[in-house]
């Protein structure tokens, strides 16, 4: 079985694919200084849980955080006895390279939607993620990622307003019943929720308007369902997306003789 992992900056995702489905996925927070022990106690008592057992054979990750990747090479090495293959390494072959100013270090995660979204639908697109920040991916036809968009994220946002002001306290997103808050915690989720509302739509316009050929919006990250409630912002949401690019340049490695 394959672990495909997606380390973000908030939190660090273990997904099992058997070849044809997902049979779970497990989160934990983001921590370097987490062991490969650690991990291991972790996902061996969930996988317990849910009553699978831990045959890994083969791993892909991907981190945006570069700290954590040797705890987990070790996790992989010494647990799963397999090498991972890192996206973003240059053993790690992506189906097309990303077409950017010369020596930029695109978020893996990025070149990992990019390449779940181009197998999924093909054509122009533009990819959402609702991350620690929200990242617009603007993937050609060819299955380029040819760059983007990235603002700070939904929570970060939250959490600026409530650390910079004294009186505002620590609110949690959710869709306000109305744009005209009657209290402090409605009007800053009335702030937080419509003012994500108007930076998406703009963004997607505004790329549109540069890119010149139709394009269709896919949302993914745990708040784009959210989001979505608020506006027609996206063609499709697709929470798995990210995991889905995993096993997409997993298995295009593997046709490549690479692993
Ligand atoms: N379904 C959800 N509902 C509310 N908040 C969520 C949900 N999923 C993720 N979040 C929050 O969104 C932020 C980004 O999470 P995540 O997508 O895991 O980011 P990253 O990939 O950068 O680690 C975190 O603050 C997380 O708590
Ligand atoms: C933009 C990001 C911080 C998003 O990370 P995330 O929200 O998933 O934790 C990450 O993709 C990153 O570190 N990118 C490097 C710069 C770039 O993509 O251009
Ligand atoms: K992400």
């Amino acid at each position: 079985m394959l672990l495909c992992i997606d380390c973000g900056n908030t939190n660090t995702v273990f997904s099992v694919w058997d070849g044809t489905r997902f049979l779970c996925t497990l989160r934990t927070s983001t921590e370097h200084q987490r062991t490969a022990d650690q991990y291991f106690v972790w996902f061996a008592a969930l996988m317990a849980h849910h009553k699978i057992p831990v045959e890994i054979t083969e791993c892909i990750l991907s981190s945006t955080v570069p700290r954590v990747v040797f705890n987990l090479r070790v996790l992989c090495d010494r647990y799963f006895d397999c090498r991972p293959l890192v996206v973003g390494k240059p053993d790690c072959l992506l189906p097309r390279p990303p077409r950017v100013d010369q020596g930029t270090q695109v978020g893996p995660d990025r070149l990992v939607n990019t390449a779940g979204a181009h197998d999924r639908h093909g054509g122009d697109l533009i990819v959402v993620d609702f991350g620690t920040a929200t990242t617009f991916d603007v993937v050609a036809h060819d299955g380029a990622y040819v760059g983007g968009v990235i603002a700070p994220g939904v929570n970060l946002s939250l959490e600026a307003l409530h650390h910079a002001a004294a009186a505002l306290p620590h609110v949690d997103v959710s869709k306000p019943q109305q744009v005209i808050g009657t209290n402090t915690v409605a009007c800053m989720q009335s702030g937080v929720f419509w003012g994500y509302i108007g930076l998406v739509r703009g963004i997607c316009d505004r790329i549109r308007g540069e890119y010149d050929r139709p394009m269709r919006v896919i949302g993914t990250g745990g708040l784009a369902s959210l989001f979505s409630q608020g506006d027609v912002l996206f063609d499709g949401v697709e929470d798995d997306l990210t995991m889905h690019g995993l096993t997409v340049i997993h298995q295009y490695n593997k046709d490549q003789g690479v692993i």
